[in-house]
Order: structure tokens, then C-alpha cells, then sequence
């Protein structure tokens, strides 16, 4: 599919959001594939997922455009979503059809900058979508000037000037999708699927959902705390 057609097929939908780390229940290429099989059967539009390996594994067993990052993680760097262009070309062999990467401008290693990674992204790979996961809406601003061709709230909650943020930023949002001219993600912190109408209603051009549909954990927690409350636990 070339850009305009996955952009297409992906709007107004639902992205799941399918990632474990090492340590927890879910971890693993194979469960990885089944949610993400389990997402495409649900009627999700597309998967977003991390790493080479996982999206080799979700490439096998759906037909679904996937949203590739690589989380890797520094001593010295706050930034950990595909923090070098090394990091996206990995998950660009891997099959994705959109590259995310952390849109802010925080240091990266190896003086790696958001406006290189995203510069060079497009002149050796220009049928690969861009994502810039930002938390801000001046973030957001300059990730679209340095040529990125989506922005996501991916980030928001998730930085220093933003640590505050504990729930959807429908704002945000609307500030974004009224004032830039490429599509706007919604993504973090959407749990139910009020958020998911809410956020499409605030002109996010698509959601992505993570937690809410493939942590079982948490899932289950939600319900166990409840009940806990209920009883005064
Ligand atoms: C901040 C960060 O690293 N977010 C990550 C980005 O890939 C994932 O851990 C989130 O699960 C994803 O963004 C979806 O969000 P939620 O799980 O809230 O639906």
C-alpha cells in the first residue's frame, strides 16, 4: 500500500496498541501476534508495535499496516521511542508502514536530533509514513516544519513539562488538528471507548489504544480495585 492508501485505511479507525516488555505476562513475539490477530478481528485498522522481532511476528499473522517503533533505553537519554535513525531503519525492514519516533527535542544519543532522524527518514525511505510522538502542541509545530507526516499524543503525561497529565488531553487535540495541516493521533491514556469518541470528535484523525485492550494485567486490576473499594479493602 503506498502512503495515501494506508492513511486511508486507517482513518477515523482504531490502531491497538500491542507491546510487552521483558518482565511482564504478555511478553513475546507469538502473543504478540495473537493480539494483534485477535485486534485485526476485532476490526482495528492497524497495529502499532515495537521492534523488529514483534512486527516481523505480527507481519506473518495479519494483513494490518503497522505503526513500527523500537524502545531502546540509555543511561543518558530521556528519550527512548526509536531514539536513532539506525532504530527506525530496523523496524522499516521489518515491515512497518509508519515509523513513530519521539518528536521532541530532547537530547538523543550519539547528538542524534529529531530533524536529522526525520530528514533522512524521508529522502531514503519516501514511502514510509513518519510519526512524531510529541507531548506538547509546540512539539507538535515543529515536528510537522521538520517534515513529519503525523503527530500523536503518544507523549503527553509522559515528560517533564508534562508529568501532570493523567487523562486524555482533549485540548490538545483540538489544537493540533485545527492548526496543523497532517493528521493528528490520539493516542495515551484512552481506556474506554468514550475516550476513543471523544478524541475522534475532538478531530483526531485516528486512536490508538494500548493498555486498555492488550494488558490483561490491568485490565484486571481496574475490575479488582472496584470491588476492593466496594467492600473497603
Ligand atoms: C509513553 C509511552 O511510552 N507510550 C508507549 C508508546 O508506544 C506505550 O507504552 C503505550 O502503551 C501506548 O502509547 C498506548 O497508550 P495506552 O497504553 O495509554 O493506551
Amino acid at each position: 500500500m503506498d502512503k495515501k492508501n494506508v492513511l486511508e485505511s486507517i482513518k477515523n479507525g482504531l490502531i491497538v496498541s500491542c507491546q510487552a516488555r521483558r518482565g511482564w505476562p504478555m511478553y513475546g513475539a507469538e502473543i504478540m501476534g495473537a493480539l494483534s490477530k485477535a485486534a485485526e478481528k476485532g476490526g482495528a485498522v492497524g497495529i502499532r508495535a515495537t521492534g523488529p522481532e514483534n512486527i516481523k511476528a505480527i507481519k506473518k499473522v495479519t494483513k494490518l499496516p503497522v505503526l513500527g517503533i523500537h524502545k531502546q533505553w540509555t543511561e543518558e537519554c530521556e528519550v527512548y521511542i526509536t531514539p536513532t535513525y539506525e532504530s527506525a531503519i530496523s523496524i522499516i525492514e521489518a515491515g512497518a508502514s509508519i515509523v513513530a519516533l519521539d518528536g521532541t527535542q530532547r537530547k538523543r544519543p550519539h547528538g542524534e536530533t529529531v530533524e536529522r532522524i526525520i530528514g533522512k527518514i524521508k529522502s531514503e525511505h519516501p514511502n514510509i509514513l513518519v510519526m512524531a510522538d510529541c507531548a506538547t502542541f509546540e512539539e507538535g509545530l515543529i515536528a510537522e516544519k521538520f517534515g513529519a507526516d503525523i503527530i500523536s499524543t503518544t507523549l503527553c503525561g509522559y515528560t517533564e513539562e508534562t508529568k501532570y497529565v493523567k487523562e486524555v488531553d482533549y485540548d490538545l487535540i483540538r489544537k493540533l488538528s485545527s492548526a496543523l495541516n497532517i493528521p493528528i493521533f490520539a493516542e495515551g491514556h484512552i481506556h474506554t471507548k468514550d475516550h476513543a469518541r471523544k478524541a475522534i470528535e475532538s478531530g483526531a484523525f485516528a486512536v490508538v489504544v494500548g493498555t486498555a485492550i492488550t494488558r490483561p494485567e490491568i485490565i484486571t486490576k481496574r475490575f479488582v480495585d472496584e470491588l476492593n473499594l466496594l467492600v473497603g479493602k
